[in-house]
């Protein structure tokens, strides 16, 4: 254990004698070094006493003089060399004794060694994927250093993660700050505050359980952060686990850390922990931090929630450190207040992409192949952001080129994917020795049934949003327990381990995808099977299609027709009235579209992947026979292009196109390619499905625009709003964008709100003139970004969109957080709006950080009432507004000239006040000063 001979703070205090007292950080975290726990200045007095008097010259051990000198609490000393090589070759045994007096030692030094050995133990290797029976790789040998920022790049949303992937692959060419994993608990140069509470977030996959393990790996190996005492990390998948029983928080410890049996209540007191809580977005814990419930101290019980919001909000172990890591979705659970830092892991950049390969396959000429296969298709290449996709890149590629495997290399997820499952099948089918080596495009009966239940697994829990199950859920899917292990590479046994409380165990796919994709492979099959029971449970509704709905106007007859559907002994629709492949589709595609988070967009990519004739060859008999005749696969292709859907989010509706290219279809994409390139682009009319396309690829494009003016480009109300997404890449500072009389509904809002929470955000002018439909809803989401730090809005135009003083008490509240950017508010003709709506908006005109300059009122049915709040806010200190726009309402001259006598202080500034109607020649200017 090399590594203890470098520690520093921590080990040396209790090791090295006097000369730890100096540390900085030993005075903030005190130590308890000696047999007894007590007081740690007590202790520090008894140890300085030990060592000036008591310490021999000679190790016990070795017999020579004492090198590096180390004394256990019973007070025997020891060269540091020798006493931890005689303690690593008793670890197995468990304890720590004295080799001259055998009691057993209790300082920290030894509970802190032991938690090294486990922590190594546990995280030196790993198991991907689920090859739960192997050993294992070297964790050190795969680790690839992954892009990790000190902000998060959007708002914390509950979409669905894979698309906000596409705009996270852009990473280079964004000015974020990239930390390192190792550092997250250290506070910036600029920063005084201590970094206690660390959220790390990332979508599924892109790794930050791996970064866990390594940051413990390297804590345990002694290479960072060695001032830390005692890393104690805890899944919730874990913590789910116990349920209602309470426990203290030592005791809890000691339950899933048995090295930390001995660790006494005034240890962990005067130590530096940190508790690492991995994957809250698995926790079945309600975690409620407005309950008054106070646990201050590590021996009383109580119920897991409880000693954890005590824990994240500083009452419990105020000095120890905490780090959760979450999906995005989950996130939200712990206050933004308990966090100091927020910190995002993106995956791996193109350089880190490449570097995982090259580490992974060993043989060059091997590596190169896939790195540039990976870099010829698009959508390869994009996902490969997430290291377990380039795990199942790397599974599929090495096996298909070293297996002399011929055919094209996937170029689609749904194709690579396909190929995933029949690598893991072959796999499996090579370690059970069944029967002789097949080609994968055999898929015997068995496996297909097996493949099929796992499908209906994948499907039924993705439908109720799971993404963990557990025996029961297997058992109604018709599946035991070792077939699923079997299938180890798919659905892995995640989780067990030999304990009292850990009776449960947890199934998961090894990736939500791989989930998804099985779901879609289930699904496709029913829909050939003609499994009306399943379909009609997806489809609802829409499995009836509005042409068989509306077919027949006679009720009775209507009726009759459709009692068929629900009566039917063996559920099988007849063949006239089975739904064709496109139309299935398109059905799919629709009640995707409607899922509030996209939980079924990716599902339903692969569904059209599926309806591909490679695919169902390549998966031999799974999927079964349907008619995907040039003309079906044609007229599913026409339906995504024409699929109009308003009212569903701008950024979803990027996923149309993304189908597009599941079924191989790329003349979207070469269409707008000729457009970006023409040079009189408003001429050329876009379809719905081009913008989707336009959108997509502007956010994906390394150009960044300076403006963006949806009225300039040719196509209907909705194609702008599948526009919109394209502000996000708008990066060039200062310029104006444009988005005026457009249609814009709440849904446009939340796509906006996220352009404006982007670190950086570049949008400095938002015209939403003439948005009727905004409504104060649609103000509430813009509110989200207006409140964000990273919002640099200068001008924010919401003329004539139908607001009252709901928005003002929103815009008002939001402003308040960041009211140092904005320069110039129109409000004007939102009649609703009214006196109460100004004095709520008053609240921020007061605020010592605004800045406005300008607001615009005009036509917002004020009366006099309105004088007295703008009054008060004219003369707030410092006021910068200089133009005040009033017309048009019901303001009589000796209401304005109030308004003007009020003015007493010296920080009035305003030079303009407009208050007559727009066609009255007589304008009052009323100069300040005047
Ligand atoms: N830094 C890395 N180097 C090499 N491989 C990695 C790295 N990070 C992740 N992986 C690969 O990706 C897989 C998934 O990573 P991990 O389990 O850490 O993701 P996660 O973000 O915790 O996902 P989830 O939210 O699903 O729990 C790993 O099993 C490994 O194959």
């Amino acid at each position: 254990m090399s590594d203890l001979e470098e520690e520093e703070d921590g080990a040396e205090s209790v090791v090295s004698g006097c000369q730890s007292m100096k540390s900085d950080r030993s005075r903030d975290y005190p130590h308890n070094f000696s047999k007894e726990p007590g007081p740690s200045d007590t202790k520090k007095r008894e140890r300085s006493d030990v060592c000036e008097e008591d310490q021999p010259s000679c190790c016990a051990l070795c017999q020579d003089v004492l090198k590096d000198p180390v004394s256990t609490s019973c007070g025997h000393w020891f060269c540091r060399q020798c006493i931890t090589s005689y303690w690593d070759q008793s670890a197995s045994s468990g304890d720590s004794c004295c080799p001259q007096c055998g009691e057993r030692s209790r300082t920290m030094y030894v509970v802190k060694y032991k938690q090294k050995i486990s922590v190594k133990g546990t995280y030196e290797r790993v198991t991907e994927g689920a090859d739960q029976t192997g050993s294992g790789s070297l964790l050190n040998r795969i680790f690839t250093a992954l892009y990790i920022t000190d902000e998060l790049s959007e708002e914390v949303n509950t979409q669905h993660e894979v698309r906000q992937l596409e705009t996270a692959s852009k990473m280079k060419t964004l000015h974020d700050s990239p930390i390192k994993c190792s550092n997250i608990f250290k506070a910036l140069p600029d920063q005084q505050k201590q970094i206690r509470v660390v959220m790390m977030i990332s979508v599924a996959g892109v790794g930050k359980t791996f970064s866990v393990q390594k940051f413990c790996l390297d804590w345990a190996e002694g290479l960072e952060n060695q001032d830390v005492d005692l890393v104690i990390p805890l899944s919730f998948r874990e913590l789910n686990l116990i349920r209602d029983e309470q426990y203290s928080l030592l005791e809890l410890l000691r339950v899933f850390h048995p090295t930390l049996q001995e660790v006494t209540a005034e240890q962990l007191a005067g130590s530096k922990v940190l508790f690492i809580f991995d994957g809250l977005d698995e926790s079945r814990l309600y975690l409620d931090f407005n309950k008054r419930k106070v646990v201050s101290d590590v021996t009383q019980k109580s119920s897991v929630n409880v000693l954890l919001t005590n824990l994240i909000q500083g009452k419990l172990l105020p000095l120890a450190l905490i780090w959760i890591t979450s999906r995005p979705a989950a996130a939200n659970q712990i206050p933004p207040a308990c966090v100091d830092r927020v910190t995002e892991v993106r995956g791996f950049t193109d350089d880190q992409k490449e570097e995982y390969f090259r580490k992974r396959v060993s043989d060059e000429e091997l590596s190169s192949r896939i790195i540039s296969h990976m870099e010829t298709s698009r959508s390869l290449h994009i996902m490969c952001l997430i290291p377990v996709f380039c795990w199942i890149t790397a599974t599929v590629l090495d096996h298909m080129l070293t297996t002399d495997q011929r055919g094209e290399l996937p170029k689609t997820l749904t194709d690579m994917y396909s190929h995933f499952l029949l690598v893991q099948t072959k796999r499996k089918k090579q370690k059970y020795a069944e029967g002789h080596e097949t080609s994968p495009q055999e898929l015997t009966e068995a496996d297909r049934e097996v493949l099929l239940k796992l499908g209906r697994l994948a499907f039924e829990q993705l439908q109720k949003g799971n993404i963990m199950f557990y025996q029961e859920d297997l058992e109604r899917c018709g599946l035991d327990v070792t077939e699923a292990s079997m299938y180890s590479g798919v659905c892995s046994e995640i989780f067990k381990r030999e304990s009292v409380i850990f009776q449960k165990t947890v199934y998961c796919f090894v990736h939500l995808s791989v989930q998804e994709f099985l779901a879609a492979v289930y699904m496709f099959h029913c829909y050939t099977n003609r499994n009306s029971e399943v379909l009609k449970d997806f489809l609802g509704e829409d499995f009836l299609g509005p042409d068989i709905k509306h077919r027949d106007s006679n009720p009775k007859t209507f009726l009759k027709k459709i009692s068929k559907y629900f009566v039917k002994k063996d559920d099988i629709l007849p063949i006239q009235d089975y739904p064709s492949l496109d139309v299935f589709l398109k059905r799919a595609m629709k009640k995707s579209l409607r899922s509030k988070n996209g939980h079924l967009d990716l599902f339903v990519r692969f569904l059209h992947g599926l309806s591909l004739e490679s695919n169902q060859r390549l998966l031999g008999g799974l999927l079964g026979q349907t008619d995907n005749s040039p003309e079906i696969i044609q007229s599913a292709i026409n339906n995504l292009k024409k699929m109009k859907k308003t009212n569903i989010s701008t950024d979803r509706s990027i996923n149309i196109f993304h189908c597009l290219t599941e079924m191989n279809d790329h003349s979207v994409h070469q269409e707008i390619q000729e457009f970006l390139k023409s040079d009189n682009k408003s001429k050329k009319r876009l379809s719905v499905i081009h913008c989707s396309a336009l959108a997509y690829m502007q956010q994906m494009s390394e150009e960044v625009l300076d403006k963006l003016y949806l009225k300039n480009y040719n196509t209907s109300r909705e194609g702008r709003l599948r526009l919109i997404p394209v502000v996000r890449n708008c990066r060039k500072a200062l310029e104006v964008q444009i988005l005026g009389s457009c249609g814009l509904s709440e849904i446009s809002c939340a796509s906006l709100a996220s352009a404006l929470t982007s670190n950086p955000s570049h949008l400095r002018e938002l015209d939403m003139w003439g948005n009727r439909n905004l409504n104060d809803s649609g103000v509430k989401l813009l509110c989200a970004g207006l409140g964000s730090p990273n919002c640099k809005l200068e001008t924010l135009r919401l003329e004539s969109c139908g607001l009252s003083d709901i928005s003002c008490a929103s815009l008002a509240s939001a402003l308040k957080y960041n009211p140092s950017h904005l320069r110039a508010l129109d409000l004007g003709d939102n009649e609703k709006l009214k006196d109460s709506g100004v004095k709520l908006l008053c609240g921020f005109l007061e605020s010592p950080n605004c800045r406005l300059e300008t607001l615009i009122l005009y036509n917002c049915g004020l009366s006099e009432i309105s004088c007295a709040p703008l009054a008060s806010a004219l003369n707030s200190n410092p006021s910068h507004l200089r133009e005040l726009d009033l017309r048009g309402n019901n303001l009589k001259e000796s209401d304005v000239k109030q308004l003007c006598d009020l003015k007493e202080s010296p920080d009035w500034r305003l030079e303009t006040l407009q208050w007559r109607c727009p066609d009255d020649p007589e304008r009052l200017k009323q100069q300040q000063h005047l």
